[in-house]
């Protein structure tokens, strides 16, 4: 990509934190949700909705850094999750300048990234044997170092949090050709036509942010976003997942009364996991928390 191309979309990232965008110069972000042939199983995402949802439940889906404490931790982590009933888990590659994150994953990043973690650190990480799928959620900028053709050829799924949809054609006809599903990300300032855009165009589900800025736990759950998920479903039946902000069974709990399908948990399980004394009792918090969140998981 030129370096014009990445001034933009550093610059529309900019523009996601602050809100002080021009009309015309308006471009939310966009994911692309995939799941690393390295680190999981064959089960996709869109049948791990479908599964989900005739059990009646919606899908939890936890969020953590790569290699934050380190990457061993990390492959613990993984195991943790998936025995609690995590329906899929996104795995965050860490980044240097990660401007839609709030203060908890920004430090969690740094402390990732000073342990000298990297997308290729990560695809080549030893994980264990999982049975949900893995979201690898990264940023555009360590995708497009590694390069996008070593990226596409050794992975299935991933996710990227700062592209624009008109630049995901590419990667779309990738994703594609390699049986990847592309999860695009829509927010509450998305115009509704570029909402349908991205619903369109994303596959596996559709990520909902629930309330403008940063990532990090929030108090409440704004009421506009049982309003955003019936806009999401009156033009679409692709699964919708919130996050953003989501830290107690009782927001998980509304967020499914709302329609949800599925519900992303990551500051509040990062928090956790760093406030702990050790690496060893940080995992066992997240193993409880965990099965206290997915309890609440039920349509
Ligand atoms: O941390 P929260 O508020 O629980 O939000 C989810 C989140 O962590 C995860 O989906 C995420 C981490 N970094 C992001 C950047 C953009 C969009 C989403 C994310």
């Amino acid at each position: 990509m030129a370096a014009s191309s990445l001034r933009a979309q550093l610059l529309n990232k900019q523009d996601l934190v602050h809100h002080k965008r021009a009309a015309s110069s308006f471009r939310p972000m966009a994911a692309v949700l995939m799941r690393s042939r390295v680190l999981a199983p064959a089960v996709g995402v869109s049948d791990t909705f479908v599964r989900l949802k005739k059990q009646g439940k919606a899908a939890f889906i936890p969020f953590l850094t790569a290699g934050d404490p380190d990457l061993s931790t990390t492959a613990e982590a993984l195991k943790i999750l998936d025995r609690s009933g995590a329906a899929m888990i996104e795995l965050g590659v860490p980044h240097w300048d990660p401007l839609l994150d709030g203060p908890v994953i920004q430090a969690s990043a740094a402390r990732a990234l000073a342990n000298r973690t990297s997308l290729d650190t990560i695809l080549t990480m030893v994980t264990p044997h999982l049975s949900c799928p893995i979201v690898l959620f990264s940023y555009y900028h360590p995708i497009q170092k590694l390069g996008a053709s070593k990226f596409m050829s050794s992975i299935q799924q991933a996710g990227v949090h700062d592209l624009p949809i008109e630049e995901t054609s590419y990667m779309r006809f990738a994703a594609v050709s390699h049986g990847i599903e592309l999860v695009l990300l829509t927010t509450p300032s998305t115009p509704t036509e570029r909402m349908h855009a991205i619903v369109e165009a994303a596959d596996g589900f559709v990520y909902l942010v629930s309330s403008n800025g940063v990532t990090g736990v929030r108090n409440t759950m704004k009421p506009q976003v049982e309003f955003l998920l019936k806009d999401i479903k009156k033009v679409t039946n692709k699964p919708v997942a919130v996050g953003f902000g989501i830290s107690k069974p009782e927001h998980v709990r509304q967020m499914v009364k709302w329609g949800a399908d599925g519900v992303v948990v990551g500051s509040a399980l990062v928090k956790l996991m760093a406030e702990a004394r050790s690496p060893e009792e940080g995992l066992r918090e997240l193993e409880s928390f965990t099965r206290t969140l997915t309890s609440a998981m039920r349509m």
